[in-house]
């Protein structure tokens, strides 16, 4: 995380000494190379070049999902042979493929590594997986860890930009307290628990954007929700931006960038903690919690640390729901060198 954020700063420090003090960057399109980069480095370890060739299909095939993803519900639509759904079906068998390659050389070569792929093949063995669903286990392992990791960090850290730079005193709030912390050290995982404003304004930034919009779940029965009753076999999806900025539940200033709100942590932000669910929440909550904090962290630390952010002329504001909240036109920010 750190040598992959590092290079990211040495990137813009370049730009923008090449422009002479201010650049206008938009960071999205390097943010998210930036959380490509590591989760291709967490999941394929020394492989992590293969990773990010899959990375680049598994962005085609996310944009051809997400473009129609209200079709997708209605029963039989994606067994339809439309061009989307055939690009899909040749998307789909490609990422399989390059997926068990990696596999397959791994254990043609007898080597075992520490990442994510190894992992996931540890725990097909150690789970008494049948011989012919391996494969099915590890390609469906590998892609939801992509999927879920990788656009979920980038647009949390795009996002959490953004509202800082429209926000100069709490910026200067966390540069104050990264050199407080860290001094001219690069940061490392002892630091991340001290980080309290930092901690305030991540919390703040998924609450307003949070990156996955909807929690997805099935009714195992028939129950009653409320007023309602829900049969058995229905899905209910439940709109989070709903949820965090009702103002009966985070008061009058529910739709206000207000890190302050979580100074005593989220029992003292809101009157129902468990609607805050930025990661989810019960069983199914985000396995990737802490690698995405701790990813956050690391990021925002190196970059709060070595530059000053404020809103460009350019950028419109336009988010949009592609499986996760994006901003359409990309995110344009002044960045000055400090
Ligand atoms: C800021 C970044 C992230 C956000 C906001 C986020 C959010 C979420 C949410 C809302 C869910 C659904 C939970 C539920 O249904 O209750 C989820 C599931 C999941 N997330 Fe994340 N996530 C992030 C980063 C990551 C990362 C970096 C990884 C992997 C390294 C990851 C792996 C997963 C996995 C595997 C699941 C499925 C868990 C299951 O079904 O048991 N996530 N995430």
């Amino acid at each position: 995380m750190v040598e992959s954020s590092t290079t990211l700063v040495n990137s813009w420090t370049h730009r923008i000494e090449s422009v002479g003090g201010v650049a206008d960057i938009e960071i999205f399109k390097d943010i998210r190379k930036l959380s490509g980069d590591i989760i291709s480095k967490a999941c394929f370890g020394s492989n992590y070049f293969k990773g990010e060739e899959i990375f680049s299909k598994r962005n085609d095939l996310q944009e051809l999902v997400s473009d129609k993803i209200l079709l997708s519900v209605i029963p039989g639509m994606r067994y339809l042979p439309t061009k989307r759904n055939r690009k899909m079906r040749r998307l789909g068998k490609e990422i399989r493929e390059m997926i068990l390659k990696v596999e397959n050389e791994r254990l043609k070569d007898h080597r075992t590594e520490t990442d994510m792929l190894q992992m996931v093949l540890d725990g097909a063995k150690s789970n008494h997986i049948d011989h012919e669903k391996i494969d099915d286990f590890i390609v469906d392992n590998c892609k939801n860890i992509y999927l879920a990791g990788y656009e979920t960090s980038a647009a949390s850290a795009v996002w959490t930009l953004m509202l800082l730079a429209l926000s100069p005193e709490w910026q200067a709030r966390v540069r104050t307290e990264i050199s407080e912390v860290c001094g001219r050290e690069l940061p490392d995982a002892s630091i991340l628990p001290k980080m309290k404003p930092l901690t305030m304004v991540i919390n703040e930034s998924t609450r307003l954007r949070p990156p996955a919009t909807i929690l997805a779940r099935e009714a195992l029965q028939e129950m009653k929700f409320g007023g309602l009753i829900i049969p058995k076999g229905v899905g209910i999806w439940t709109f989070l931006p709903m949820l965090h900025q009702d103002p009966e539940i985070w008061g009058p200033d529910a739709d206000k960038f207000n890190p302050g709100r979580f100074a005593n942590g989220v029992t003292g932000a809101c009157k129902l903690t468990h609607v805050y669910m930025p990661f989810g929440a019960g069983p199914r909550v985000c396995l990737g919690m802490p690698f995405a904090l701790a990813e956050l962290k690391i990021l925002l630390t190196l970059l709060i640390s070595n530059f000053s952010f404020s809103v460009s002329p350019k950028y419109q504001h336009s988010p949009v729901f592609r499986l996760v909240l994006e901003p359409k036109q990309g995110m344009n920010l002044l960045i000055k060198r400090l």
